[in-house]
């Protein structure tokens, strides 16, 4: 049976009139890669900072690895690895020297440290650059130190708010494929807070969505998508040199196509079925040159899209977030 590392329970954090997070409710297991997702203010830090003691809820209650956070912040630290998007380091100590602090902060003895820090660096990939000055390390090498930092005190889980921000595309593979070893090695549980809908899917067990404080869907993306598009499996892209209404309303008729979205010279259209010939053939007929088609099953960029149509900021919102909220506020989640 499944071990909750991780409890919130009606979680709410006001700021003044504001309401950051409202009423969350999540449960996060031993060992699970979670990912928390949602546009800029949606309340995702909040929930990470009430999480590691670092701010005292509203209401309601938050235990990490059994510990209150509030209340036993020293316990959950301990236990609680945080990675923020840029770490500071002392940029005059070598990488060696870096780890060795932090371990010695934690109370961890000078000869284990340094056992630690040379374990960690060659963990990351960064035994050969060991001796070299934090300073000077790359971007990608710095998150990757980072790591090495936040696991330094064998934490049980790890934090990571943007943790791939500016490292290059190899660099990011590498760094994600870390982060999955060692969790199915070390049972290490992962919390990853990011925009990067690609790299959330490529490692993420379960995603969080979160809008304006509250948690509006939580699942595996099979199953989010399962219940978003049910009855439309399949999504065809397609695109055109130009568009005009009367194509875009030929798409429309073909059978099985169920919904259509339109973006400048680009069509998405969900499908009962594969039907890319007839959309083709249509656009063509109608006097359409085609650019591009491609087919593809939903993934977290389209149940993504979906979610938060129309809601780029806080404070335009889609009709199907506004729709989404009443739901949500129906079910008083
Ligand atoms: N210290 C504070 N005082 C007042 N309001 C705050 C404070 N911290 C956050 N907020 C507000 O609470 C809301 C949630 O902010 P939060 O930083 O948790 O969002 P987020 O999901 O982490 O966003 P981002 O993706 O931009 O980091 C926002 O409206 C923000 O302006």
């Amino acid at each position: 049976m499944s071990e909750a590392i991780i409890e919130l329970v009606d979680l709410t954090k006001k700021y003044g009139e504001k309401t950051a997070v409202n009423q969350l409710n999540l449960s996060i297991n031993k060992g699970e890669i979670f990912g928390l997702l949602g546009p800029n203010g949606a309340g995702k830090s909040t929930t990470i900072l009430m999480m590691i003691g670092l701010s005292e809820p509203t209401s309601g209650t938050v235990k990490v690895c059994g510990f209150n956070s509030t209340r036993q912040p020293m316990m959950v630290k301990k236990r609680v690895g945080y990675l923020p998007d840029d770490v500071g380091f002392y940029d005059d100590l070598s990488a060696r020297e870096n780890l060795i602090y932090t371990a010695r902060l934690n109370r961890v003895s000078a000869a284990e440290a340094a056992v630690r820090a040379d374990s960690l660096l060659e963990r990351v990939g960064l035994s050969h650059a060991k001796r070299q000055k934090a300073g000077t390390f790359s971007r990608g090498m710095r998150q990757r130190l980072g790591l090495a930092d936040v696991l330094i005190k064998q934490p049980e889980i790890i934090i990571l708010d943007e943790p791939t921000l500016g490292i290059d595309p190899e660099g990011v593979r590498e760094f994600l494929d870390l982060i999955r070893t060692l969790s199915r090695d070390e049972g290490l549980t992962v919390l990853l807070s990011s925009h990067h809908l690609h790299q959330v899917q490529q490692i993420c067990d379960r995603v969080g969505l979160f809008v304006q404080g509250r948690l509006i869907a939580e699942g595996t993306v099979e199953s989010l998508s399962r219940e978003l598009f049910a009855g439309e499996p399949l999504l065809i892209e397609v695109e055109a040199d130009a568009l005009t209404d009367d194509m875009v309303e030929a798409v429309r008729g073909i059978e099985h196509v169920l919904r259509v979205e339109r973006e400048e010279r680009r069509l998405r259209l969900g499908c009962a079925q594969d039907v890319s010939p007839q959309v083709a053939r249509t656009l063509v007929e109608q006097g359409a040159a085609l650019t591009g088609l491609t087919k593809k099953q939903y993934g977290l960029d389209e149940i993504y899209h979906r979610y938060f149509e129309g809601s780029d900021s806080n404070d335009r919102e889609g009709s199907k977030l506004a729709g989404l909220k009443a739901k949500a506020a129906r079910q008083g989640t």
